[in-house]
């Protein structure tokens, strides 16, 4: 007799999310998707679509207005009441100002230690554990005597790092790794990045508007329009051939290096609309290329596409046609 099977339940899932500002913003509007342990799955999307707020309901910092979030198989909400810091530790967040926001005046070591004094970690252990982490990340231990502003920006963010690894987490949410960074420096920090992962065993959202950051980083890749998820698909599929027409026109902005994927770079008309009072049927139609008169009525299903490709679209664009686009 074949042994039962066991569905385990996602580290993280979202179902049918909708996050509304003040009564009025839609910055999220029913969006679902689920992410195993271990993966690391990107997020994109131009400035006002809901990354940033995605991120912050997922770190239980803003509730859901309505859907629900959950956390291998619990909802957030309950797990945030039950055990609070437990899950501030299982969850960290990597972000830009994360550098700019340690206090100037506490040295390394004391803002290293912070973490583990917050959550009442035991001192010895965890000491034991930064220095550990310390040499993993390429710091040397004199670092921990000098204060913020008298380290180099890929030696703070990988402070910042740091603070965050003590926590022994497993999710780490990366909003922006590698902006402000020389690009040599963002180079080593994204191999770093993928070397952490396997050894600390963990999952990773990366946020970023840099493409080629969640190219190198990720194994699938989420696109967000206007608070809805309009793409997802594996990483290399969705550069190769991207079936939502947003999704086409954010990555012919990337330039590619190899001249044989080089596309045309396709132009979108005006801003992306307000949340507050969105396009009628498809989002994106006020700004489509290739428009119909059904999506200025009818809102696309996020529908799966097969080989992992979920899509909202009526007339998703066929490889062929992604190409030459
Ligand atoms: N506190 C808030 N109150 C009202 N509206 C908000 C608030 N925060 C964000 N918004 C609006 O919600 C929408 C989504 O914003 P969000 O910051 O999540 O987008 P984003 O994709 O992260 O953008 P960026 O890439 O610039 O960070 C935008 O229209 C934004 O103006």
């Amino acid at each position: 007799m074949s042994a039962p099977v066991v569905e385990r339940a996602p580290l993280i899932a979202f179902d049918d999310v909708s996050l509304v500002y003040g009564g009025k913003v839609r910055a999220l509007d029913g969006v679902s998707f689920a992410i195993g342990s271990g993966e690391v799955v990107g997020l994109v999307g131009e400035s006002g679509s809901g990354k940033t707020t995605l991120c912050r309901v997922l770190m239980g910092l803003l509730p859901a207005s309505s859907g629900r979030v959950t956390i291998a198989g619990e909802p957030l909400a309950v797990r945030l009441a039950r055990d609070p810091l437990g899950f501030r530790r299982q969850a960290q967040m990597l972000k830009q100002e994360a550098v700019a926001s340690l206090s100037p005046r506490m040295r390394i070591l004391a803002l290293a230690e912070e973490p583990l004094k917050i959550h009442g970690m035991p001192m010895a252990e965890g000491r034991a554990r930064l220095l550990r982490i310390l040499k993993r990340l390429g710091l040397p231990e004199a670092t921990l005597d000098k204060f913020p502003h008298q380290v180099s920006g890929g030696q703070a963010r990988r402070v910042a790092i740091l603070r965050a690894l003590v926590l022994e987490p497993q999710i780490i949410v990366a909003d922006e790794p590698t902006a402000g960074l020389d690009v040599s420096v963002q180079g080593d920090l994204l191999n770093l990045m993928r070397d952490l992962h396997e050894e600390f065993a963990l999952t990773y959202l990366v946020v970023s508007h840099n493409l080629n950051v969640v190219r190198r980083l990720t194994g699938r890749t989420i696109v967000m329009y206007l608070g809805q998820i309009v793409e997802e698909a594996p990483t290399r599929a969705l550069f190769e051939a991207p079936a939502h027409p947003y999704a086409a026109a954010l990555l012919s902005t990337n330039p590619s290096v190899d001249p044989a994927r080089r596309r045309e770079r396709i132009i979108l008309k005006g801003e992306i609309p307000s949340p507050i009072n969105p396009p009628s049927g498809c989002r994106f139609h006020t700004r489509c290329p290739q428009v119909e008169e059904r999506c200025r009525i009818e809102m696309p299903e996020l529908r799966e596409l097969g080989s992992g490709r979920r899509v909202r679209c009526h007339f998703p664009l066929t490889k062929t046609a992604a190409h030459t686009a």
